[in-house]
């Protein structure tokens, strides 16, 4: 059985899932599973086809430390307990910089050009290089295909992928990027068939995970997005602070005499959630929490996105339906509830009885705005995109053999 292996390496987890490729364009899944909780409650879960348990571990907190950790734990059961052997492997690489508008194959130049983003995206981007570098070493002969979360707001205009900033800055890449592209488009490719009516108008597409970012949609097509250069900007994060003046940095400097490696530092690792709770960066240890602190981080977390959905509805200029998705935006009834309180004044109501059900359509009948619930699925996209290069490099391969 031919197979493709997908992995998708967030901030506080590693994902992957395996497909088998069953003719012409046809992927079926086979496995799926993520190592999650890293830096809190280490857990490894995978699913088989038909959603039968594979694995549920959980690990102590020092033995996953981070990223590369769950990358190894993930890697050898997929190897040696799964025995998976796939023909191609497509991976999530969150910074694609200005020369790539679209996923692409992998070779040692490729990854060259992508080491470039290591210092734009440093929770992501070593964790996304490092198996790439490690199969081009090791089956040199394997495609790989590089997936990118910039690529799909490659479509934002002018105005909205500048700063006000000298131009000589936006030449160099110094742009509003955005991020959680492959999220966005799954989202984007989904609605048609959730919401035929809205698909084709304006949505803003809210994605709470550890990373998040919120993304305006016309006619399925990015226009905005609440992140930029790095994935640091927009919404409060897990450990990232999301909008920030950037006198706060130079204060560091000058009055804490921070080095850049220390600011690095403070803003991927210990700002957001859980700098402002003290308590954790996990949502879910929040929720759990009666510390003040928790709940002012909560507080804080549901009211920037409610401030920062009124500046994508104005990018807009009006809004058609709302979408939840990613981790929390998935999995927390309590965080959903306080963002519709937060839209109320676009005539966004709840029914609460279908969010604590976690159902797909949560507004109320009489909501001015359907809000919606679509559960992410960054791998799938992946999936699809290196199976379509998986495809075309087949196809060269033969013309090129029938020539010869
Ligand atoms: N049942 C739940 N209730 C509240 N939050 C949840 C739940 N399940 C997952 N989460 C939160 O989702 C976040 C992780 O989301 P995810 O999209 O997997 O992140 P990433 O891909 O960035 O690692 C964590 O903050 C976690 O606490
Ligand atoms: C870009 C980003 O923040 O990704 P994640 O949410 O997976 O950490
Ligand atoms: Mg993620």
């Amino acid at each position: 059985m031919d197979t493709i292996l997908v992995v998708n390496a967030g901030s506080s987890s590693v994902k992957f899932q395996v497909y088998s490729i069953e003719g012409e364009g046809i992927l079926r899944r086979q496995l799926k599973g993520q190592m999650d909780g890293i830096g809190s409650r280490p857990r490894l879960r995978a699913s088989g086809s038909t959603g039968d348990p594979l694995a549920d571990r959980a690990y102590p907190i020092e033995g996953v430390p981070d990223v590369p950790a769950a990358m190894d734990i993930a890697g050898a059961w997929l190897r040696d307990e799964q025995r998976i052997r796939p023909i191609a492997v497509g991976h999530r690489v969150v910074h694609g910089g200005p020369d790539y508008d679209r996923p692409i194959q992998i070779d040692h130049g490729v990854v060259t050009r992508l080491e470039r983003f290591i210092a734009l995206a440093p929770l992501h981007q070593p964790h996304n290089l490092a198996p790439i570098r490690s199969i081009l070493g090791n089956f040199p002969e394997l495609l790989q295909v590089a997936c990118f979360d910039t690529a799909f707001h490659r479509t934002h205009s002018a105005v909205a992928d500048h700063y006000a900033i000298p131009h000589q800055l936006y030449a160099e890449g110094v742009r509003r990027y955005g991020f959680h592209g492959l999220s966005y488009e799954y989202i984007a490719k989904t609605l048609p068939k959730v919401a035929p009516k809205i698909a084709n108008g304006r949505v803003i597409v809210a994605h709470l995970g550890s990373g998040a970012s919120m993304c305006a949609l016309s006619a399925g097509r990015s226009v905005e997005s609440t992140m930029g250069f790095t994935a640091l900007d927009g919404l409060p994060m897990g450990t990232r602070p999301g909008q920030i003046d950037p006198g706060v940095v130079l204060y560091l400097i000058s009055e804490k005499g921070m080095s850049a490696s220390t600011i690095q530092n403070f803003l991927y690792r210990d700002c957001g959630l859980k700098g402002l709770s003290g308590v954790s960066n996990d949502m879910r240890e929040l929720e759990g929490s009666e510390d003040p602190r928790a709940r002012l981080a909560i507080e804080y977390f549901g009211y920037r996105i409610g401030l920062n959905a009124g500046m994508l509805a104005a990018a807009l200029q009006g809004l058609d339906a709302f979408v939840f998705t990613a981790g929390i935006g998935e999995n927390s009834a309590k965080i959903r509830a306080h963002v519709a309180g937060q839209l109320a004044w676009l005539g966004v109501t709840l029914n609460q009885a279908e969010n604590t059900r976690h159902s797909q359509l949560i507004s109320g009948p009489d909501s001015r705005i359907p809000v919606y619930v679509v559960p992410t699925d960054e791998e799938l996209m992946i999936a699809q995109h290196t199976l379509s290069l998986l495809m075309k490099t087949t196809s060269t391969n033969q013309r090129q053999e029938r020539a010869s």
